[in-house]
């Protein structure tokens, strides 16, 4: 069975004995409300450190825009995943696999708010901006889910590049146009994205195994995936405090960035060693909290010096 057809018969057992929409919780669901959470707040602090300003209603018009991009690649990842998600155990719940959504409501849902969000961001703030959104979309559902995800294990390593264009989107509601800064914050985003991910998927495995998803872990094995969580690490802590080597953050955040760069480094180390059973689990949980904790740290401290800068 095809890809497609399998996933229109997912859609249909579901809209067979669900009967019907599925709730708003349901459709929020579809947005990954939690993981772009701190998407949208990396998209807010490019916004406020661009230079120049832009009215407040404009820049709160940017980032709702972002928000429901966002939001609407999270539906069509789901749409286009719904094979893989009903058998991943992290994901079986999920509105599709769960039958509350079909496939096709959460694709008209997902594209509805993708050319909303693109539109009213080109249309309201500038088109540099809407076509840069529009690029983000099509890069994580295009490029990553629909193409990279099933066909290499270094699908998160370059699919992350969606992930890390946010804050350049942000920056582009301010200015039209990109910089060395909005670089800066792009390839801090791009270098932690595999740490990230792969603390997860280093005792996911099984899961992405069973679905015939190509993780790290899966084809190179878990060894090689340690390898490769400590060798981001190690060129994240010092691109995490480039704002300061190129001095557009001051040497507060130097240091700041520097302590949460180490610590980083200490987990990603204590995942290598520390190989079997629970140890090692709990290794990986905890690098992955911490990696969400120090992105959103690092940005909240240049929101913070930028604010500081401003007052
Ligand atoms: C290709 C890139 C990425 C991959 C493959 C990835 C994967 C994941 C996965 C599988 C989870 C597990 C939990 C869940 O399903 O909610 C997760 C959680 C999370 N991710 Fe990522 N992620 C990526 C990029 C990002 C980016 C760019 C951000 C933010 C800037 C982010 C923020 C988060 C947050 C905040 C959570 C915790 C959500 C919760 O508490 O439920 N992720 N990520
Ligand atoms: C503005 C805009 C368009 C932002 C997009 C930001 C973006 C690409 C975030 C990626 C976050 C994420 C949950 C990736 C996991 O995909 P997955 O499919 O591997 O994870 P899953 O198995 O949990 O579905």
């Amino acid at each position: 069975m095809s890809l497609v057809e399998r996933q229109d018969t997912i859609s249909q057992d579901s809209a067979v004995w669900n009967g019907g929409m599925g709730s708003v919780s349901d459709y929020v669901a579809l947005l990954k409300p939690r993981v772009m959470s701190l998407v949208i707040f990396t998209a807010f602090v490019g916004l406020m450190l661009a230079p120049g300003s832009v009215h407040p209603v404009l820049g709160g018009v940017a980032i709702l825009c972002i928000a429901i991009g966002a939001g609407a690649s999270g539906a069509l990842n789901m749409w286009y995943d719904a094979d893989i998600d009903e058998i991943m155990s992290r994901t079986q719940k999920r509105p599709i696999p769960a039958g509350k959504i079909t496939g096709e409501e959460a694709f008209a849902f997902g594209m509805t708010l993708a050319i909303g969000s693109v539109v009213t961001l080109g249309l309201l703030v500038n088109w540099f901006a809407g076509a840069f959104l529009a690029f983000t979309i099509f890069f994580y559902v295009v490029i990553y889910t629909m193409w990279l995800k099933r066909s290499t294990p270094q699908n998160i390593v370059i699919g992350g590049a969606a992930g890390a264009f946010p804050p350049m989107v942000g920056w582009a509601s301010v200015t039209g146009s990109v910089s060395l800064e909005s670089f800066v914050l792009f390839l801090i985003i791009f270098m932690w994205t595999p740490p990230h991910f792969w603390a997860l998927a280093l005792f996911k495995s099984g899961d992405y195994r069973a679905a015939g998803v190509p993780m790290l872990p899966v084809v190179a094995g878990e060894t090689s995936t340690r390898h490769h969580i400590l060798a981001y690490s190690l060129i994240l802590a010092p691109v995490g405090m480039s704002p300061y080597f190129l001095g557009f953050a001051s040497p507060v955040y130097g240091a700041a960035s520097a302590v949460l760069g180490l610590a980083f480094l200490a987990l990603a180390a204590n995942v290598w060693r520390r190989r079997e059973g629970d140890e090692a689990r709990k290794a990986c949980v905890n690098l992955f909290r911490f990696s969400i904790f120090y992105l959103f740290l690092l940005f909240a401290l240049l929101l913070g010096e930028s604010l500081v800068a401003g007052a």
